[in-house]
């Protein structure tokens, strides 16, 4: 298959070994097992998966034809009975994919009309050869008019459309006739089906910088894109499909792709699960920081989720005046008051404390970015979540939390809505969500979890997972608190730093789902064992 004239085979390129830079230090995942087939990987990551497939012996023309009919079964599958289809292919493989596609329906009887975008003539490679194939069945080639090719007539029959004009080899936004024919595909609201994206997306990003088609379904092959999980490319894509089409697992993971779609198959290691013989102090304990008397109800839900996910003792720091607003409210959580300066540091030397979480209605003042600041350089080992206040206290001297941070030997889990974000990382905010996660983690030496409902969780060496689980009732007041009190509680666990805050977010989107639509962040705590059961069952 020719690669060169796309983008998909440019960037990035090693010419063995790790591909698209090594995770460095021995940091690096594991992709034995299922763990390969969580990998999200880049078109330039594809295109090298489908290089390297091909220089094992399989052809390219043999990979464009597993494709092609993965996505004739899709549109058998997809189609009514005695509905056409209309296939549109564009001028690279993708178009090549609608090629076999159309050969293979037409061989089953299914009537089919097929458009290019471009000259055919203009078709290299692969493509060529499948669009040679098309026409040997007896197929004819017809140009895409971009205006009428999706007839206006309410009596003609209604096709599905298979969406095969750009797939990887995107190089710049859809524009002219591609552009014109994106906008009269969306504005027919015919049923679509996506050859590996929907025209127009970016895979590696799930943006579009032009049109893009918002497709029914995708079919998409070996390995989700990150463009399919992240929005608005998950949107775009409909349902998604994945197809094997006979890249090996040991040809993914030789190039160590860096993302991964977060869930239980991804991290490696199971939930922490006590030991019989366990007692509540080994379980771990969590140090929850409050703010003051009128904002004690963040701290409280992150407090009880800590315990919820496993900790064995948890206990809220407050200043005096706030210990009557906690107190009333609280019965397995314990209530530290801080008397004065002393108390703070007595405390801050306990040993027992295995992690601390503070911002949660924390406030922004001097005294709190004082507290963070302790605990970014209390002792090492102990785990630290920053959420909320903590972050944004720093937006208008943000080298002064980030120079601490870097110090740490273990890095603190950040959990930035997209405000946040911009406050603390202003340049980084601009880039896709993937890439800023990852920037913000590089720069602050930290796990940074970009919360939304494609929440990305990055690592400083570049390693990172996109979640998909959330449901989009998370989007109420304080189910933030409980997050960032889940990553606590699992980090009380020993669970490392990057695992733990996957695991949060992605037991948070199961409790989400649990609790279903009305819920609100107390109804989120009681989800979580429920949440915590169901993945322990599988
Ligand atoms: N493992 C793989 O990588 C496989 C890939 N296959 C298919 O191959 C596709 C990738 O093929 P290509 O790399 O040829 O990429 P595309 O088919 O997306 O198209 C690339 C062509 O379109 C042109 N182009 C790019 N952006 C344009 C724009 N905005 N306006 C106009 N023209 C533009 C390029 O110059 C190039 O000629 C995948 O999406 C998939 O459908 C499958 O055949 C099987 C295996
Ligand atoms: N539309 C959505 N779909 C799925 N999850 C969402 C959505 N909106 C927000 N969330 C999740 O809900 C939580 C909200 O946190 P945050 O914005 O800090 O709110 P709060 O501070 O009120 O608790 C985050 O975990 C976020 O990922
Ligand atoms: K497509």
């Amino acid at each position: 298959m020719d690669r060169d004239k796309g983008s998909g085979g440019g960037a990035g390129k090693a010419a063995g070994g790790s591909f698209g830079g090594g995770s460095g230090g021995g940091a690096g995942w594991d992709w034995s097992g299922e763990q390969a087939a969580t990998a999200l990987l880049t078109p330039a990551e594809m295109a090298e998966a489908d290089r390297r497939t091909m220089a094992a012996g399989v052809s390219g023309h043999e990979l464009m034809r597993r494709a092609g009919a993965a996505v004739a079964r899709a549109a058998a599958v997809m189609r009514s009975a005695g509905q056409p289809v209309l296939v549109l292919c564009g001028p690279g493989n993708n178009g090549g994919d609608g090629y076999v596609a159309a050969t293979l329906l037409k061989h089953w009887g299914i009537p089919v009309t097929l458009l290019c975008l471009g000259q055919p003539d203009q078709v290299r490679g692969d493509a060529a050869e499948a669009a040679a194939g098309w026409r040997a069945a007896g197929g004819t080639i017809a140009l895409l008019d971009p205006v009428s090719f999706i007839a206006n007539d309410r009596n003609a029959p209604r096709p599905l459309v298979v969406d095969a004009l750009f797939g990887a080899g995107l190089s710049r936004p859809l524009d002219g006739a591609a552009a014109a024919a994106v906008d009269r595909i969306n504005a027919s609201a015919l049923p679509v089906l996506a050859v590996d994206v929907p025209s127009g997306l970016e895979g590696a990003t799930g943006r579009a910088a032009g049109p893009v088609v918002r497709a029914t379904r995708t079919v998409t092959f070996a390995r989700l894109k990150p463009g399919h999980v992240l929005l608005p490319g998950r949107d775009l894509c409909g349902e998604t499909l994945l197809c094997d089409i006979g890249i090996g697992n040991e040809t993914i993971s030789d190039l160590q792709p860096k993302a991964r779609l977060n869930g239980p198959a991804a991290w490696g290691r199971g939930l922490p699960q006590p030991a019989r013989d366990t007692h509540k102090y080994a379980r771990g304990a969590v140090l929850a920081v409050s703010g003051p008397y009128h904002a004690t109800g963040a701290i409280r839900l992150a407090a009880e989720a800590a315990l919820r996910a496993g900790a064995g003792l948890v206990s809220i720091a407050c200043a005096p005046a706030a210990t009557a607003a906690l107190v009333p409210h609280l019965t397995a959580v314990m209530v530290r008051p801080l008397r004065d300066g002393a108390a703070w540091a007595d405390l801050l030397a306990e040993p027992r404390f295995a992690a601390a979480v503070i911002g949660p209605g924390a406030g922004l003042g001097e005294g709190v970015r004082h507290q963070v600041l302790d605990l970014v350089a209390a002792p090492a080992g102990r785990g630290l979540v920053l959420d909320a206040d903590a972050l944004s206290a720093f937006a208008g001297d943000r080298e002064r939390l980030l120079g601490a941070l870097r110090q740490r030997s273990s890095p603190a889990i950040l959990t930035p809505h997209a405000g946040e974000f911009r406050r603390l990382f202003p340049q980084a905010a601009a880039l896709d969500r993937l890439a800023a996660a990852r920037a913000a983690a590089r720069e602050a030496g930290a796990v940074v979890v970009l919360k939304g409902s494609d929440t990305v969780i990055a690592a400083p060496d570049g390693r990172a997972f996109v979640n998909a689980n959330a449901p989009a009732a998370l989007a109420t007041a304080g189910s933030g608190d409980v997050l960032a009190g889940l990553a606590a509680g699992l980090l009380a666990q020993a669970v490392a730093p990057f695992e733990a805050a996957a695991m949060a977010v992605h037991v948070h989107g199961a409790a989400g789902a649990l609790a279903g639509a009305g819920m609100t962040a107390e109804d989120l705590l009681p989800a979580v064992p429920r949440a915590l059961a169901r993945l322990a069952a599988g």
